[in-house]
């Protein structure tokens, strides 16, 4: 059911005072980027910045493609009202739709939300009845429809499991293609960190997550370094392993679960924050910085091949990336790294029947 059909489009004849802005600043083709859950927490923390240029660049028209399940179609259509009220000069259209084909049709970019969120006392897995399923009709709608090359971020928990099960059910697309997400995960531990050493965020490098999104997930500093009063310092050198292994991991490992019980919701603007980074870095490139993006492994690291696993890795742009490889992996990690990959070799088991 398209909720186009309810509201209309909003193309350049509605957003005219604006999209001449957008014509002007640029030539480039809009792309199409898909989003689902789109009426949902994440969506509605996203979709105006997305709109806004923060996903693509200030250069990159863009229609949004913005897919609920029927039921979501009411609240969708005021969340597309507000992003025409936003005038947004680099929004091409906008369209809702309940229709996986029309809601993923030439997708360049599809950032897939759309899953139920966890409670209080939940594991992210305990979800995977209710969710796992949802990604294989969509890998099935998303081979049929995206293009072949279409970028894929998998939000929705359990996400390495789902992307899993979305790989599976998209053939025509590259594996390399289709991400989860655990930027999340990396900012979080940027952030504790930075806060325990009094600096900034930008100051520290080479901080990454190796895993799953949940609690077994390994934020490794073996390699990371620090700029700590002009002088870049190993960060396992200035910081105490009690408080690393007894304070800091568990913080991270466990902030979803800590958000859920302060706010009584899940994540949602960081999360749509981290996704937007994501995205971002994988198309306007990060340099020499190491982004944590959980892929299918080639079997580096002795990852068992083809889980969706977080490594670190490089993002030059253009919707590329590489993983840093041969890295020296002390003992402790290689036990932390092979605790997350038995957890994610168990979630694939309980999708067997989906791949
Ligand atoms: N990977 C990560 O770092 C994070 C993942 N999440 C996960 O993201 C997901 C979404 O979270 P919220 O936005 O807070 O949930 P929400 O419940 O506020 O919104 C989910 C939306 O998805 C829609 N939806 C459900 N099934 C769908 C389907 N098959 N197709 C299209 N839309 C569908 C619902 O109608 C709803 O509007 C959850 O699974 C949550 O656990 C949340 C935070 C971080
Ligand atoms: O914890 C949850 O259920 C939501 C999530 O994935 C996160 O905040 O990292």
């Amino acid at each position: 059911m398209a909720l186009s059909q309810a509201v209309g489009r909003v193309g350049r004849s509605l957003l005219s005072s604006s999209s001449s802005r957008a014509m002007s600043m640029s030539v480039k083709p809009a792309m199409n980027v898909a989003v689902t859950g789109a009426a949902g927490q994440i969506g509605y923390a996203a979709l105006m910045r997305i709109a806004n240029g923060e996903l693509l660049g200030k250069d990159q028209p863009i229609n949004l493609k913005l897919i609920e399940v029927p039921q979501g179609l009411k609240p969708l259509k005021g969340v597309m009202m507000e992003i025409q009220d936003g005038a947004f000069p680099l929004l091409n259209s906008v369209v809702g739709t309940a229709d996986l084909s029309e809601g993923f049709g030439d997708a360049d970019v599809c950032l897939l939300i759309g899953a139920r969120p966890r409670g209080p006392g939940m594991e992210r897995k305990d979800l995977m009845s209710a969710n796992a399923s949802i990604f294989k009709d969509q890998g099935k709608a998303i081979n049929k429809s995206a293009k072949k090359t279409a970028k894929v971020l998998v939000v929705g928990n359990p996400a390495n499991t789902n992307a899993l099960v979305l790989s599976a059910n998209a053939p025509n697309l590259d594996p390399k293609h289709i991400h989860a997400m655990t930027r999340l995960d990396q900012n979080r531990a940027l952030g504790q960190m930075a806060l325990k050493l009094g600096i900034g965020v930008s100051d520290i490098e080479k901080l990454c997550i190796w895993g799953n999104h949940s609690s077994t997930q390994y934020p490794d500093i073996t390699h990371a370094t620090a700029m700590i009063d002009g002088k870049k310092v190993r960060l396992s050198d200035v910081i105490d392993s009690k408080w690393y292994s007894e304070t800091f991991l568990p913080t991270v490992q466990k902030r979803g679960a800590a958000i859920i019980t302060a706010r009584g919701a899940s994540s949602a603007a960081s999360a749509g924050n981290s996704a937007i980074d994501h995205v971002r870095d994988l198309f306007l490139g990060s340099g020499s910085a190491w982004q944590s993006i959980a892929v299918a492994s080639d079997g580096s690291y002795g990852i068992p091949k083809g889980l969706v696993y977080s490594i670190p890795c490089l993002c030059p742009g253009d919707g590329k990336f590489t993983m840093v490889k041969d890295l020296k992996v002390d003992e402790y990690s290689k036990k932390m790294m092979s605790a997350t990959a038995k957890e994610l070799v168990e979630e694939r088991d309980m999708v067997r029947h989906l791949l």
